[in-house]
């Protein structure tokens, strides 16, 4: 016997959250709870705005249509919404025991305003040091003198960098000057320095420093290879797809030697917990991208390990089903 649930849930945001331009003030989304027999397995369907193609409401049509046929003892293709595809087959890969539950519960801290505060935290943090710093929103020399700084100072110290395409090529410049050549090689990658990606590649090669696709992989055009001065993708599931359009992805970037990155796109605790498990299970020993829960205000069913946030259950949540 299948029996399903849905809940909306909204989780006010840390004030300042900004996304592409727009203050999020909150996140909004669906978990959905399968069960079959003794086993269960939850999802997270939560689209983020500016990000995402699909609305929520799309999202949660498309989420009730597939419960329904489930319940009803079909196996449905996934939703069209990556979203959906993605919480959905994360359900049921739990359900099944497919979703190992080991995880890596390691998240490069993430920095986007003050680098003094970065500095306690890389020092208490144990075995490998790195960091995620968002550039691109202040002055590019700016960013070159904390990057800099950030590198003299920590000399284990690796640093990703995102630009989320916010430079011309002559303030990807301007950024790279201030960076000594000599420490160019502790930039593990910059995320998509400039508007296009021939201006990253050019940028790549005049500086030496490595760079990273993140918003390429969800264009049409995108196809996977291995280039110069490419090191690593950027994989961020609710964007992608099914878990096993992302097992996919995975799979190619490591067949032609680049790192796969799983990051969030600002899930809730119960995503984020999910995804650190999908990390230790396809990325073993790559530190994923999911410093986000900090910029909520709450945590939603599941508990990050060490997270403070009070932890909502369903009772406060909103039932659709
Ligand atoms: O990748 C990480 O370490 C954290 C996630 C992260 O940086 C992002 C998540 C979602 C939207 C963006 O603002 C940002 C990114 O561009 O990668
Ligand atoms: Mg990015």
């Amino acid at each position: 016997m299948r029996q399903a649930q849905i809940w909306r849930y909204q989780l006010p945001m840390d004030a300042g959250v900004v996304l592409r331009e727009r203050r999020l003030k909150t996140r909004d989304g669906l978990l959905v709870r399968l069960r079959e027999g003794e086993n269960e397995g939850w999802g997270e369907i939560a689209p983020l705005p500016g990000f995402s193609a699909e609305t929520l409401d799309e999202t949660q049509a498309q989420t009730l249509g597939w419960v329904n046929a489930w319940r009803a003892g079909d196996n449905p293709a996934w939703p069209a919404a990556p979203s959906a595809a993605f919480g959905l087959s994360c359900a049921a890969a739990e359900l099944t025991q497919v979703l190992p539950a080991a995880a890596d519960y390691r998240a490069a801290p993430l920095c986007t305003g003050d680098p003094d505060a970065l500095i306690p935290v890389l020092e208490a943090m144990p075995g490998e040091k790195v960091a995620k710093i968002k550039v691109g929103l202040y002055e590019a020399v700016r960013d070159g003198m904390v990057v800099n700084l950030l590198l003299e100072a920590l000399p284990a110290l690796t640093l990703r960098l995102d630009a989320n395409r916010g430079w011309t090529p002559l303030k990807a410049q301007q950024f790279a000057k201030y960076v000594s050549p000599a420490r160019r090689s502790r930039i593990a990658f910059i995320e998509e320095p400039c508007k296009t990606r021939e201006q990253s590649r050019a940028f790549a090669a005049e500086t030496g420093i490595a760079i990273a696709w993140d918003e390429s992989l969800r264009e049409s055009d995108f196809v996977f290879a291995a280039e110069p001065g490419l090191t690593a993708v950027i994989i961020k599931p609710t964007l992608t797809g099914s878990l096993d359009i992302v097992r996919g992805q995975v799979a190619q970037a490591h067949a032609l030697g680049l790192e796969a990155i799983i990051s969030s796109s600002i899930e809730s605790s119960l995503g984020l917990t999910q995804l650190a498990r999908i990390a230790a299970w396809l990325t073993p020993g790559v530190i994923p991208g999911l410093d986000t829960l900090s910029l909520m205000q709450a945590q939603l069913v599941r508990r990050w390990p060490g997270s403070v946030l009070p932890c909502l259950d369903t009772q406060s949540l909103e039932p659709l089903l």
